[in-house]
């Protein structure tokens, strides 16, 4: 037993992402512990409200076969896992049927951002201890890996992560796009919403550092960075490529919609206060992502988009795709002149 468990942590240990940790904590904890499911939920507060997802889940059926279960949101989490996650303890309750759920929380910067749910016919007290230890092991390396993912100056993902966290989100949509593929009904929806990926970069940033020194230009980055994380949804992702260049991967909406809360966004910017700084604004290249992009072709095409920002004047957001449309106008209308 101690041999397979000493293994155990040590198969846990190995993972060098948050989405492998998850699926061998969930097969150890199942391994070490009978118990009929065991679930991980992740919380996100949007808009005040709290958002709870179950991200992955491992249920033994009747029959002893093995049914894994990935990413659903919950329309309504039970009042016991809404408890865990605001009280940070752990909660149990048991049935009439003597099935018993447990509910621990999982805690990163002493702030409860998910709990392990365990449904089982009652825990021993070494299984109870096993279960706390398994938890303590998988918040300590979540920990670890959370901070290897983040910008140590403004906290958002850094450089890095983009390729992985870039394909993750791929990977979704080319499941969405084969589960709505099949439907007529959905086939107009699709060709309307598509992420997004946008390449941000505060306009004569130079300036900054040059006139108030370092120290300001990073707190600049700080509040510019914190304003970001505040305007934009949980769901999105915002990194920090180095520099003063952001990039932000939305998930699918319409180009209207993405237009509009990039302008809305540049407006907060242009009225938040910086320290020293009077006025600061930035410039911003979008490009689509499509399902089937690789990371560097959307790279290039928001970048192409951010220059065309910068050399139009700054303070404006470009799209690529829109660029692509007038050139082609453009070049249609040259190749029209060289015919007469
Ligand atoms: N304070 C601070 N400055 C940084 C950091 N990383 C890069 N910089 C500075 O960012 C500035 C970038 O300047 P440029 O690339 O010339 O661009 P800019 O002045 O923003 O002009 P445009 O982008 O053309 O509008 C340089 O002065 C870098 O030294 C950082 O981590 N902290």
């Amino acid at each position: 037993m101690q041999e397979a468990l000493l293994h155990s942590v040590v198969k846990l240990t190995k993972t060098r992402d948050v989405d492998s940790l998850e699926s061998s904590l969930l097969s150890t904890i199942h391994e070490f512990i009978g118990c009929q499911q065991v679930s991980i939920y992740k919380s996100t507060c949007e808009d005040d409200s709290l958002e709870v997802e179950c991200c992955l889940s491992l249920q033994v059926t009747k029959s002893k076969q093995y049914h894994w279960s990935q990413s659903q949101k919950l329309e309504n989490p039970c009042s016991e896992l809404i408890s865990c996650l605001n009280s940070a303890c752990i909660i149990a309750i048991q049935s009439i049927d003597g099935i018993e759920t447990k509910w621990v929380p999982i805690t990163l910067a002493d702030k409860a951002i998910g709990a392990i749910a365990i449904k089982s016919n009652g825990l021993s007290s070494s299984d109870q201890v096993l279960l706390n230890a398994f938890c303590c092991i998988y918040e300590n390396y979540l920990t670890i890996l959370h901070e290897n993912e983040r910008d140590k100056l403004t906290g958002l993902l850094n450089r890095q992560t983009f390729d992985r966290k870039f394909k993750q989100l791929v990977e979704k949509q080319v499941v969405k796009h084969h589960k709505t593929s099949k439907s007529n009904q959905n086939r107009q929806l699709q060709s309307e919403t598509v992420s997004w990926l946008a390449m941000l970069d505060i306009d004569h940033f130079k300036q900054v550092n040059d006139n108030y020194g370092h120290v300001c230009g990073d707190e600049v980055l700080l509040i510019l960075a914190q304003t970001m994380h505040n305007f934009f949804r949980a769901s999105d992702l915002l990194f920090r490529f180095g520099g003063e260049e952001f990039v932000l991967v939305f998930e699918p909406a319409t180009f209207e919609e993405i237009d509009s809360v990039l302008n809305k966004f540049m407006d907060r910017i242009r009225n938040t206060k910086f320290p020293f700084v009077n006025k600061l604004t930035v410039s911003i290249g979008v490009a689509k992502v499509g399902p089937y992009d690789f990371p560097i072709h959307v790279l290039e095409k928001a970048d192409k988009a951010l220059y065309c920002a910068k050399t139009q004047g700054r303070d404006q957001v470009c799209f690529f795709d829109l660029m692509e449309q007038s050139e082609k106008l453009d070049s249609d209308d040259e190749s029209g002149i060289d015919l007469f």
